[in-house]
């Protein structure tokens, strides 16, 4: 059997289906891989804002139209890029290990946390859930806009003189850039985004060989974790133009879900926890989704 793998051609995507493939590999060592690079509208799209064009399917249109065509027969994602809902025809397979899932400080030589940042130090982002999250523990902080892959954003502490930026550790973690890393927020501080750290393998419905196959890299925590989270974006209907994040702790039976909700100018962030059974994670973060829409609503704006 062979199965071709579409990704997107970033350093961090074909990173991300090679480790998917190599573990495959491992466990279904008759199975043969290809992998094919596609050329999404986001990654064309390179110098507009994300939160200004951003829809959540820029990056997984053209690779979702080649696995309906049969132009590939799996795609990795990352899990917090996708939509809350996929094409008819196509389904999420298992889900591998999750990477860790917190936010990172990326910072100019010298400093080493969010509390040793001098008073106004500029800060880049494009996340609002990362904006408003700093600014709520550092209202001194400049937050400035930027964009682009992994290897970009890091650049531009040197090119546009930034004191740091913040991206997720996951991506600078596969892509082997680790020794980059200053500080790890914690997730109380910053309440990471959906699923971040998580992959998301998407394939065909009714291709029962190949559903096997990714099954042989099912966790059932990062499940656990992604549907609580998942269960709370859909529950708020969140998009990338509000602060918007969510993070489960499993321990056991229980889980806890956190999640995070504002509006556009972060005037409102609410933070709030619940906690419930690891056999109904979809419906905890869903509910928490509910009391934290009420809760907010109930702020002065
Ligand atoms: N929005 C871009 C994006 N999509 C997935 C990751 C890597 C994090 C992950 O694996 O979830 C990143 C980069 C980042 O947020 O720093």
């Amino acid at each position: 059997m062979k199965i071709v793998v579409g990704t997107r051609g970033s350093k961090l995507a074909v990173t991300q289906t090679n480790w998917v493939i190599d573990r495959l590999k491992e466990k279904n060592p008759s199975v043969e891989f290809e992998v094919k690079i596609i050329k999404t509208k986001g990654d064309i799209i390179q110098h507009v804002s994300l939160d200004k064009i951003g829809d959540k399917g820029l990056f997984v249109k053209e690779i979702e139209q080649q696995l309906l065509d049969g132009g590939i027969d799996m795609a990795v994602h990352s899990m917090k890029d996708m939509p809350s809902s996929l094409p008819e025809g196509l389904k999420f397979a298992s889900i591998p290990k999750r990477e860790d899932p917190r936010d990172v400080l990326i910072l100019k030589e010298g400093y080493s946390s969010l509390e040793d940042l001098p008073k106004g130090a500029t800060i880049g982002t494009g996340s609002k859930r990362r904006k408003y999250q700093l600014l709520n523990h550092r209202p001194d902080l400049n937050i400035v806009p930027i964009r682009g892959n992994v290897d970009t954003r890091i650049r531009k502490i040197v090119d546009e003189n930034l004191d740091g930026v913040v991206l997720a550790a996951s991506g600078i973690l596969r892509v082997g850039l680790e020794e980059k890393i200053s500080y790890y927020l914690p997730t109380d501080i910053v309440v990471p985004a959906p699923a971040q750290g998580a992959l998301a393998i998407e394939i065909r419905k009714n291709e029962p060989k190949i559903d096997e196959v990714i099954n042989s890299l099912k966790d059932e925590i990062t499940e656990i974790q992604v549907a609580a989270e998942r269960g709370f974006l859909d529950g708020v209907n969140g998009s990338c133009h509000i602060p918007m994040g969510a993070y489960c702790e499993v321990d056991g039976e229980k889980i806890k879900i956190t999640g995070l909700y504002g509006d556009e100018e972060g005037k409102a962030l609410v933070i709030k926890s619940i906690d419930g059974s690891v056999h109904a994670p979809r419906e905890l973060g869903i509910e928490l989704a509910k009391l934290i829409l009420k809760e907010y609503d109930g702020h002065e704006r």
